[in-house]
């Protein structure tokens, strides 16, 4: 088994922030980040599973993956919340005092400390360079590499998508998909790539959500075919299994196709389809198999049972890139732009949004609603009747225009006009890349 690049819980992710300043983060940023780290070790709680991209992985089996921060994340994050704001206030109090990073006041007014020049010296203070263009460079990058989070482990499906998203760039696995968000945020990465969608699983909530609680902005989409194998310890016969385990998506993935192999073994949920493989090899279970891919079995020593276990040969996944800035929009290749909307008197507004779009000629290639986590429920009273709950959406259109379009701009000044929240989540290039279905076990 090769040895494999660590991965990036939140506890970890915070320690890199808080030691290594080279990677772009201010004083304030480490020293929040130093609080955090502070915070996390607080509520770390071993075999309790914080991470799920569905409710199906909080069984039994998702809490295979160890070491997770786990209980109260609320109670975490709002911890971080109040620990990260005494961070500037006390580093404003320190400013005031002008006892950091040699800045004095003098009358109320600021002085710089200046680097004292060496009179008659052959060898002078060396001086700070000015920024250059090239220091300003809007996509920071830590040697040649661009530092990509996923989630999931060394041979996750997310991670060939970073790899497709961003030809060598360096892969930073992530132990959920918030880490990798906030690995962005945090600069210690320079993207995330992360799935929003499969083509038979449907829709990666958790995903969804998250775009709306971060400030990460879309710039790119990537479509990767998704080709399932059955993995097992070498020599294990598909009759000695009493459970597969693997990422929910991809047991929905192969769901027909396992109960046609007549494997009706249990089938458990777990944090990433490597995952599982790395388990089965780290605990020398012989009764369980995975379901991966071909370089997870590579990576962990296991053998492949069945290729091509997904229910469909079209099998895609459809991931996501994240940035701190958006791209600047263009119209010389097709684009795709993605928004998130609501009204507070509920779906009424739908139509007419929608037909913003459709008076324009640009076709949805995609639209989801998501609770609205803020305000779940609209009651309306009627005294004759009663009491009506209507549930309360967010919704998450994605169009096929550029905001570089005027007609994209004007649908969606009419769409603001129609609702009381609006947020461009990105415009960005769509992929294009031509059709190469993989092939099924049944081929
Ligand atoms: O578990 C993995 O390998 C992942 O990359 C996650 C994931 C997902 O979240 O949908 C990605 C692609 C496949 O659809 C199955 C699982």
């Amino acid at each position: 088994m090769q040895s494999l690049t660590p991965l990036v819980d939140l506890k970890s992710l915070f320690r890199t922030a808080a030691a290594s300043p080279g990677l772009g983060l201010t004083p304030h940023r480490v020293g929040q980040a130093r609080y955090l780290i502070q915070c996390v070790s607080r509520f770390d709680a071993p075999n309790v599973n914080a991470n799920s991209s569905s409710s199906a992985a909080q069984t039994s089996g998702s809490n295979l993956a160890s070491g997770h921060v786990g209980r109260a994340r609320h109670e975490w994050q709002s911890a971080c919340a109040i620990l990260a704001s005494k961070v500037v206030s006390q580093q404003q109090d320190t400013e005031k005092s002008g006892g950091a990073d040699g800045v004095a006041a003098v009358n109320g007014h600021p002085t710089l400390d200046l680097v004292p020049v060496k009179e008659h010296s052959n060898s002078p203070t060396p001086l700070p360079k000015p920024l250059s263009i090239a220091d300003l460079s809007p996509a920071p990058m830590h040697g040649s590499h661009l530092r990509v989070a996923y989630q999931g482990v060394p041979g996750a499906y997310s991670e060939a998508a970073a790899g497709k998203a961003y030809p060598n760039c360096e892969a930073i696995p992530c132990d959920q998909f918030e880490v990798a968000f906030q690995a962005v945020e945090l600069w210690i990465a320079d993207r995330a790539v992360l799935p929003v969608e499969n083509s038979l699983g449907g829709s990666i909530h958790r995903n969804y959500d998250l775009l709306l609680r971060h400030r990460l902005h879309i710039v790119g989409e990537v479509q990767l075919p998704v080709h399932h194998c059955l993995l097992a310890l070498p020599g294990v016969r598909k009759e000695y299994l009493t459970r597969v385990i693997s990422h929910p998506q991809a047991l929905s993935q192969c769901e027909h196709t396992l109960t046609k192999m007549g494997l009706n073994v249990a089938r458990e949920a777990v944090d990433d389809t490597a995952g599982a493989a790395e388990y089965i090899a780290t605990n020398n279970l012989r009764d369980t198999a995975a379901i991966a891919s071909a370089r997870a079995a590579e990576l962990y020593g296991l053998q492949i049972l069945a290729d091509g276990i997904q229910d469909d040969s079209g099998n895609v996944t459809r991931f996501v890139m994240l940035a701190r800035e958006p791209i600047i929009p263009r119209t010389d290749r097709p684009f795709k732009t993605s928004i998130v909307f609501a009204h507070d008197k509920g779906t009424s507004v739908l139509f007419k949004v929608l037909s913003a779009f459709a008076f324009r000629n640009i076709s949805l290639t995609k639209i989801e609603s998501r609770p609205h986590r803020n305000r779940p429920i609209r009651l309306v009273d009627d005294a004759n009747v009663g009491t009506a709950k209507h549930f309360e959406y967010m919704f998450y259109v994605d169009f096929e225009a550029s905001m570089a379009e005027v007609r994209a701009q004007n649908a969606l000044a009419e769409v603001q006009e129609f609702t009381s929240f609006l947020r461009v989540l990105g415009s960005y290039p769509m992929d294009m890349t031509p059709w190469a279905p993989s092939s099924t076990a049944g081929d």
